[in-house]
């Protein structure tokens, strides 16, 4: 028998959501009121995997997603991330960790820069090479994204929806974050770009060890990507589990409901 211990695993979680409530106020006057956007929520992502959020509009799943990327920090509640107690107001290294890819790309694209001139600034200002590298790794994020090399000479308005999302996450992957997320990330691209969009999500997991939080309606795709799901309504999350059983045997009522919304195809 050997006497050498085992070298401890890191945790199986990238990220812990313990307690997480945010209110908002909406009205004016006397028809002020309170919103309870999330409602104590809990979530847990395992490293390396896609954890799906799906609900309905309004239930919270983006308030979620900005208290994840510090967009949010009116909440109470705690968020660990890779085993470490995040602050409210975190540093720009800790934020750098976490990074959002949102629906609309143009919006987080400067139409004045080149691709190129978009990820160098990035690369640099955040220091993530060497300046002699920064050309270096603008090529590998393009390969990364599957774009050809050329991409990084266009400017963003001469780019399809798809091509620039591949540039929004390779903005994402530039500051070599270990979870992303993405907020309806893939509806409004066509169906065809969207099966692009999520091979790529898979193949970044595969490859890079990505961890994601997959915000989407379209169930299907939830299904085909992500290892876990979490249902969350009125600010709730009322199921959370293993794809493929939540899909075949959702056990909570909301999710049931959820599950039988889904268009069934005829052929
Ligand atoms: N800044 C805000 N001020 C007031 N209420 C807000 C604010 N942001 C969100 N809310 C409310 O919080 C609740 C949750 O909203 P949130 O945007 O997180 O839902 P969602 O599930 O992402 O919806 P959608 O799918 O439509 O994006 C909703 O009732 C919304 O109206």
């Amino acid at each position: 028998m050997s006497n050498t211990q085992p070298t401890q695993p890191a945790s199986e979680n990238i990220l812990e959501m313990r307690d997480i409530r945010v209110e908002f106020s909406a009205g004016k006057g006397r028809n002020r009121r309170k919103v309870v956007a999330l409602n104590d929520v809990n979530l847990s992502v395992r490293r390396g995997t896609i954890h799906g959020l799906v609900g309905e509009s309004g239930s919270g799943k983006s308030t979620l997603a900005r208290v994840l990327t510090a967009l949010e920090r009116s909440f109470t509640g705690t968020v660990v991330f890779n085993g470490e107690e995040l602050p409210v107001r975190r540093t720009k290294e800790q934020r750098r960790h976490i990074q959002m890819v949102f629906q609309d790309p143009y919006s987080s694209l400067d139409p004045r820069m080149t691709i190129r001139q978009s990820l160098a600034e990035l690369l640099r200002v955040h220091r993530i090479v060497e300046p002699r590298d920064v050309g270096g790794r603008c090529l590998e994020l393009m390969e990364q994204v599957q774009l050809p090399a050329r991409a990084l000479d266009s400017y963003p308005i001469s780019m399809s929806g798809g091509q620039r999302q591949r540039v929004a996450i390779a903005k994402a992957l530039a500051l070599e974050p270990s979870l992303l997320v993405a907020d309806e990330a893939v509806s409004a691209l066509d169906v065809s770009v969207q099966a692009g969009i999520v091979n790529l999500l898979a193949d970044l997991r595969d490859q890079l060890g990505l961890s994601v939080v997959f915000i989407a309606h379209d169930l299907a795709v939830v299904r085909n990507l992500c290892e876990n799901v979490a249902v969350m309504y009125h600010g709730n999350i009322v199921e959370d589990g293993e794809t493929e059983s939540l899909f075949t045997e959702p056990k909570d009522q909301y999710t049931q409901t959820l599950l039988q919304s889904i268009p069934r195809i005829r052929y």
